[in-house]
């Protein structure tokens, strides 16, 4: 594609060179660039990507979009200057390949839990109903039934466009995407058009990189804002900055609920371990999830493929046939007669949630283990919050590592301790190695009792310093069974 095409939905404030180039790539990442390339500059939070120009254009970069033109330039290299490289790259690499989201219907999923499950459990419905879905989410990207690797919940803006155009070639009608806080305060998203968005719940997480609860909520409620008319937007009227979410959207704003009046709405009839009964917009269906927060996702799901026009009742008939998204309240049955449940849990919420869900089918009729850490060097605010909310709950805690990355593991479990009372420390021993503290756990479990075993899901490795080293807790669990 000629730089001239690539430039024309954006405001370029000077050029030095031909905009008459060919360009056969866009890369934000010098080290990536090749033969022709266009180099985009980012500042970003450890180095600026100012510094890399030269070394991409010794790679072979003919054309850089920078918010400064270096002193020193290249002859037969095109310098394009803009005010932020961060509002344009998304609408620059989406012009490069050829606006994709513009070709299928892409939904996007953004709140502080439940955006994988919701992702997911779209990709695995519509894809039952006979369409080609994509899907981009923390645990894995699909394009059909292709698997890429997934490293981020948002991948960044040129990586997400290849997979949506790669979407595209392969006949995907629809796509279902995770929009982490993240990527909409970086504009990874910048330039898509969405058919819709979701709003699913928010609570405290990556105040580290937000800084303040404002903040954090604002960059979810940018999604929304840069709705176009034409897309749905179906928010949870059960959170508090649910409306605040839609309050200054084009598109057309859904609401859904458990407790009161919404677009889509549910109750629970019946729950057990296997599943529960529910009335969905005056339907009864069975599902094989538990837990309140579940009802929630689901009538998310249901919102959004009515929305997307699929008939209520074929909805629910696919929705009866879905199951648990991996590492989420999933359940394994020890032959001892307790059971372990794998799950995703990494914020307070998520794990008061995931253990109200637990007692609301286990009734009393046995104790609950609970075994959790937090990650290192991500938000150091939340790690006291998640020991209460796991003490509060459970019968016996046992605090572990998680993802240590570059902290100490025992400063990571000092900082969840110090948010506990003497009383509360009598129910926990800290136990550093995670596979030990799985296996106290399942020494300690008898017939009747569940073992939560919270914050890592489907994570198959731990970052330890730099490296991952293979790491998987339903591996673990087996093990000891
Ligand atoms: C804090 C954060 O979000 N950082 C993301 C950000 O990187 P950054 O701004 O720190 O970039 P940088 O390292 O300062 O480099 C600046 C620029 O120079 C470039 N560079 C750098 C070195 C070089 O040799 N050459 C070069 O060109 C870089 O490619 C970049 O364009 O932009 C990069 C490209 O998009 C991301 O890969 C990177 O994710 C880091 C690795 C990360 O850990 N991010 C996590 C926190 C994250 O994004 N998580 C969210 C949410 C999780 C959730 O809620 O589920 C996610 O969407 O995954
Ligand atoms: N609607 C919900 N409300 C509260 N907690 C939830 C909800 N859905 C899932 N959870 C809990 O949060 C955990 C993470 O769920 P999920 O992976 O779907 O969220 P996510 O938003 O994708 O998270 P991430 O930000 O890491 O990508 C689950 O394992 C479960 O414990
Ligand atoms: N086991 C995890 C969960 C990380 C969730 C992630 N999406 C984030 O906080 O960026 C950890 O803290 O290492
Ligand atoms: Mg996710």
């Amino acid at each position: 594609m000629k730089l001239k095409e690539l430039l024309k939905n954006i405001t370029v404030l000077a050029i030095k060179g031909s905009d008459d180039v060919e360009v056969t790539g866009v890369n934000i990442d010098s080290r990536r660039i090749k033969e022709g390339h266009l180099f985009v500059a980012m500042k970003g939070t450890q180095v600026d990507g100012h510094k890399f120009i030269p070394k991409a254009v010794e790679l072979g970069a003919k054309a850089v979009l920078c918010e400064v033109i270096p002193e020193q330039t290249e002859e037969n290299v095109t310098y394009v200057q803009v005010a932020d490289t961060e509002d344009v790259v998304g609408i620059v690499a989406t012009t490069f390949h050829g606006n994709p989201s513009t070709k299928l219907k892409l939904v996007g999923v953004t709140g502080t839990n439940g955006k994988t499950t919701i992702a997911t459990l779209l990709y695995n419905m519509f894809s039952k109903m006979g369409h080609k879905c994509g899907l981009l989410s923390t645990v894995c990207n699909y394009i059909v039934d292709e698997t890429v690797p997934a490293d981020h919940t948002t991948p960044d803006p040129i990586a997400l466009n290849e997979l949506l155009h790669r979407m595209v070639d392969a006949g995907c009608e629809y796509a279902f995407m995770e929009c982490s806080s993240h990527a909409i305060a970086q504009k990874r998203i910048g330039g898509l058009t969405f058919a819709g968005g979701l709003f699913t719940n928010l609570t405290r997480d990556h105040l580290d990189y937000h800084k303040t609860f404002e903040n954090y909520r604002n960059a979810k409620k940018a999604f929304f804002d840069m709705l176009p008319k034409t897309a749905f937007a179906i928010t949870n009227a059960d959170d508090k900055n649910g409306m605040v979410m839609v309050q200054n959207t084009k598109a057309t704003v859904k609401t859904y609920s458990t407790r009161s009046v919404a677009d889509f709405k549910a109750r629970i009839i019946e729950c057990h371990f296997e599943g529960m009964y529910l009335e969905v917009n005056g339907r009864e269906v069975g599902v094989q999830f538990i837990g309140k927060f579940n009802v929630s996702n689901l009538l998310a799901v249901y919102g959004a493929a009515v929305m997307l026009g699929k008939k209520p009742e074929d909805v629910l008939v696919a929705m009866s046939t879905l199951h648990s998204v991996s590492g989420r309240l999933e359940p394994i049955h020890s032959p001892e007669g307790y059971t372990a449940i794998v799950d995703y849990a990494h914020t307070p919420d998520a794990l008061e949630n995931v253990l109200n869900a637990i007692h609301e089918v286990l009734d009393g009729k046995g104790e609950v283990i609970t075994v959790c850490g937090a990650g290192g060097n991500r938000d150091k605010g939340k790690r006291p919050l998640m020991a209460q909310e796991a003490v509060k709950q459970s019968d016996r805690v046992i605090i572990t590592s998680d993802n240590p990355r570059f902290e100490e593991p025992q400063d990571i479990i000092n900082d969840m301790l110090a948010g506990l009372n003497a009383q509360q420390m009598k129910k926990v021993i800290a136990i550093t190695d995670r596979r030990e503290a799985i296996r106290t756990a399942c020494m300690m479990a008898k017939k009747g009792d569940v073992i939560l075993i919270a914050g890592k899901g489907h994570e198959n490795y731990q970052e330890i310093k730099g490296v991952k080293h293979h790491f998987d807790d339903h591996e673990v669990v087996r093990e000891c069974f």
